[in-house]
């Protein structure tokens, strides 16, 4: 067995050895399938890539059924401090049951590690089967909040000795006299702050800046939920003003400039900033942010947004450019550096164990994973195996259903495929 080394995080540099050891999680329902072809992919990847000098040594962790079956934990206390010491992991999809029984592992992962951006890419593989006329439009980075929100959980079930206090004190102690049948509800709670809402905006406009991106969009629904959603926008476009006002150039201003001066000066000063090779940091709201992307897709580059909105668009957004089989997805603290990489599907139950699932989802976030250790020339090696896979049409069913005179493979033999078309 080769002997890795851990990756070391010093003054906020990333120490990658080169044989990195990586934490995975292989999942819930499809998560074993799929995983068996991802690892595959990424391992001969980096041997291609690098001839053998540089290779990932895994070191499985266990959260959900297997962690329970083996240690009677959902998610052990074990699996959190070493994704700690680790510092990266990647995992397959956990199943979260509806209504009752454990809370999401998946998101109780990304807040005990406070990993607060969700970075979900979406952008299309020619000759992917799509529903729209012009998927090749959609080019879209979403940073998700990830650790907030009504998504985190926060909520009491009806008839409960606990929500009775809760509705008590709303009704007796704040006035509130608009719950429509208080005998009847159950009770969420919706927590957005300063803090977190800054720290994944900032993240959004480094990126934006970083990879000359034009414009970042913060998408909420502040017209109803004005000191959440609406906090969100004006906290954001705070922030952008404070700590990048010489690099961007905010709808916020451009408001300030038609109140002061009329329209066409807020649009010769947007052009401006545009022509100065600003950001133009604007906002939309969410109900009609799901329908330009679908009408406009083009003007959309970076999205910052909370939770539950982001959540909704990722899986919108990936139907665009060919579904969920091939949506990656990154949880990182851009603080720390700290980050578990993972696929936006969930375990898809009813394929557990046929062998028939796209892959895709999880070689893609393993591709982010490489992009973040610095491990690029792997990373492209498998997006060109994608091309070129996706090109000849030999694809999973998800795919192949979609397409005229596709050859339908196995999830493990779409991988065999990507290897072999690494060259
Ligand atoms: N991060 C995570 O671990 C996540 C976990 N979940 C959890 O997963 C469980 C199942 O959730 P569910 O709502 O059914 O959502 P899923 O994402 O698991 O599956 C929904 C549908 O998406 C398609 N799909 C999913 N994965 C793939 C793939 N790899 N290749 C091709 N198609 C795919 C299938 O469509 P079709 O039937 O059309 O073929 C599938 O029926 C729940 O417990 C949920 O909480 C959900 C999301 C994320
Ligand atoms: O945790 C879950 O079960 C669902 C998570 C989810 O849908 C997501 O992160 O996109
Ligand atoms: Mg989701």
């Amino acid at each position: 067995m080769t002997q890795g080394e851990k990756i070391t995080v010093e003054n906020g540099k990333m120490n990658v050895p080169n044989h990195a050891i990586i934490p995975y999680i292989e999942g819930d329902g499809t998560g074993p399938d799929i995983w068996a072809a991802a690892s595959r992919v990424l391992e001969q990847a980096v041997e291609k890539a690098y001839n053998g000098e540089k290779k990932i040594v895994w070191k499985e962790v266990l959260a959900g059924q297997k962690a329970y079956d083996k240690t009677g934990e959902w998610l052990p206390n074990e699996t959190l401090e070493t994704i700690r010491d680790y510092k990266i992991a990647i995992k397959g999809p956990l199943t979260t049951p509806i209504g009752g029984g454990i809370r999401s592992l998946n998101v109780a992962l990304r807040q005990e590690l406070d990993l607060f951006t969700c970075l979900r890419p979406v952008r299309y593989f020619e000759g992917v089967p799509s529903p729209v006329k012009h998927p090749e439009d959609v080019d879209m980075q979403i940073f998700r909040e990830n650790t907030e929100d009504i998504y985190a959980g926060i909520e009491w079930q009806e008839g409960t000795d606990e929500v009775k206090k809760v509705i008590d004190f709303i009704q007796n102690e704040m006035g509130v006299d608009k719950i429509r049948f208080p005998e009847t509800s159950g009770i969420g709670i919706k927590p957005v702050s300063k803090e977190g809402t800054e720290r994944l905006v900032r993240a959004a406009i480094e990126y934006a800046l970083n990879e000359g991106k034009k414009s970042v969009t913060l998408v909420h629904k502040g017209n109803i939920m004005k000191f959440t959603e609406g906090s969100f926008k004006s906290w954001g476009y705070e922030l952008a003003e404070r700590e990048y006002g010489d690099k961007v150039f905010t709808w916020n201003e451009y408001d300030a400039i038609v109140e002061e001066k009329g329209r066409e000066e807020a649009d010769k000063a947007q052009k401006e900033a545009q022509d100065a090779g600003k950001i133009i940091v604007k906002d939309a709201i969410a109900d009609i942010f799901l329908q330009q992307i679908l009408t406009r897709p083009k003007e959309f580059e970076v999205v910052a947004t909370m939770n539950l909105n982001g959540d909704y668009i990722s899986d919108a957004l990936a139907a665009q450019v060919g579904g969920i089989g091939i949506a990656p997805g990154a949880n990182i603290n851009n603080d720390t550096g700290h980050a578990i990489f993972e696929a936006t599907h969930g375990t898809a139950p009813k394929y557990a164990g046929m062998d028939k699932v796209n892959p895709s989802s999880v070689i893609l976030s393993g591709t982010l994973m490489l992009d973040h250790l610095g491990w690029r020339e792997a990373s492209e090696l498998i997006a060109k195996a994608m091309d070129k896979t996706i090109a000849s049409k030999v694809v999973t069913y998800d795919f192949a259903r979609l397409m005229d005179n596709a050859t339908e493979v196995k999830t493990s033999e779409f991988a065999d495929e990507l290897i072999k078309n690494m060259g």
